[in-house]
């Protein structure tokens, strides 16, 4: 017999008690020990609040309590290095992933416990996306502009703006799946930011872009977060998030290591710099020896 997926909406709530697997192995931890609750009074809810987030994967241990507060209308950079628990936070924290623990509050809402209404506030721009790449890119927008439940009309200018905007109007009517990767990633995050939402998270959104659509891009962020919008990025460009991002969260091994606005964490130093400190782990290249060639 067909196995019917459970309907998410109708998942059991999750717990916020501390997790039953055993605690990951000490790491410089600088947040809290103990989740602390949210505390903040109406209208000045953060625009993301996570308490206590935890994610294993058989044994691994990807996410590991993390607590993070993302002030409303903050430019917000999430770093560090591969495999530190950056897209698993990222996908729990906009319910993409359901935790094992913890909490997620979008502009004071418990996105868990109201799903629909949370990922409204919400445009994503995930990690890996897999899109519908027989769609054509204006297609492709126009799709995720119908599934907001946006009228036709405001969908087809607001189409015609972001493809303008992000360079991709000669190829509004190419298929998605002979796209680059650069522009796959602009059409991704178009159709991200169509419905204009209150807060956009958005995994590795400069990769493999080139840099004057680096540039558009990072002007409609300006622009979006002016005007009182919110922006998380996660990038291992460090000069990127000191020159782009207010504030900024450094994770590894799913903990968070520092978080606090961009001169608070780098405390005097580069942000890379202060990352290479808090983060460790530089290697040594002499066991490569064979590689040199002379
Ligand atoms: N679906 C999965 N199944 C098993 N392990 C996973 C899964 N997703 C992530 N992991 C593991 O969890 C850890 C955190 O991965 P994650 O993708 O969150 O890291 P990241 O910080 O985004 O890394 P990167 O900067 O390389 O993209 C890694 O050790 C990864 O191997």
């Amino acid at each position: 017999m067909a196995h019917e997926p459970e309907p998410r909406d109708q998942l059991p709530p999750l717990a916020d008690a501390a997790p039953a697997y055993p605690a990951a192995p000490a790491a410089p931890v600088l947040a809290p020990a103990t989740p602390t609750p949210p505390t903040h009074a109406a209208g000045t809810a953060p625009a993301l609040s996570v308490r206590g987030l935890w994610k294993k994967f058989g044994e691994k241990i990807a996410v590991a309590g993390i607590d993070l507060d993302v002030p409303a209308g903050s430019f917000y950079g999430l770093v560090g290095p591969n495999g530190a628990g950056k897209t698993t936070a990222l996908s729990m924290a906009t319910g993409l992933l359901r935790p094992d623990f913890g909490s997620v509050h979008v502009h004071g809402l418990d996105l868990w416990a109201n799903p629909l209404e949370g990922k409204r506030l919400l445009g994503i721009l995930p990690d890996g996306v897999r899109l519908f790449d027989r769609l054509t890119g204006a297609q492709l927008i126009t799709y995720a502009g119908l599934l907001r439940g946006m009228d036709r009309e405001t969908v087809a200018e607001r189409t015609a703006d972001l493809l303008e905007a992000l360079g991709l109007a000669a190829d509004a009517n190419t298929f998605v799946v002979d796209y680059s990767a650069g522009m796959t990633k602009k059409i991704a995050l178009a159709s991200a930011l169509i419905h204009a939402p209150n807060l956009l998270v958005l995994d590795e959104p400069f990769e493999a872009v080139d840099p004057v659509s680096a540039a558009n891009i990072r002007e409609i962020l300006n622009g979006y977060v002016a005007s009182g919008g919110t922006v998380i990025v996660s990038s291992h460009v460090m000069d990127l998030v000191q020159r782009m991002c207010d504030h900024v969260a450094v994770i590894a091994g799913g903990h968070v290591l520092a978080a606090g606005t961009v001169d608070e964490v780098r405390a005097g130093q580069s942000l890379e710099d202060r990352f290479v400190d808090l983060v460790g782990g530089r290697q040594t290249t002499e066991g490569l020896s064979w590689l040199r060639t002379s």
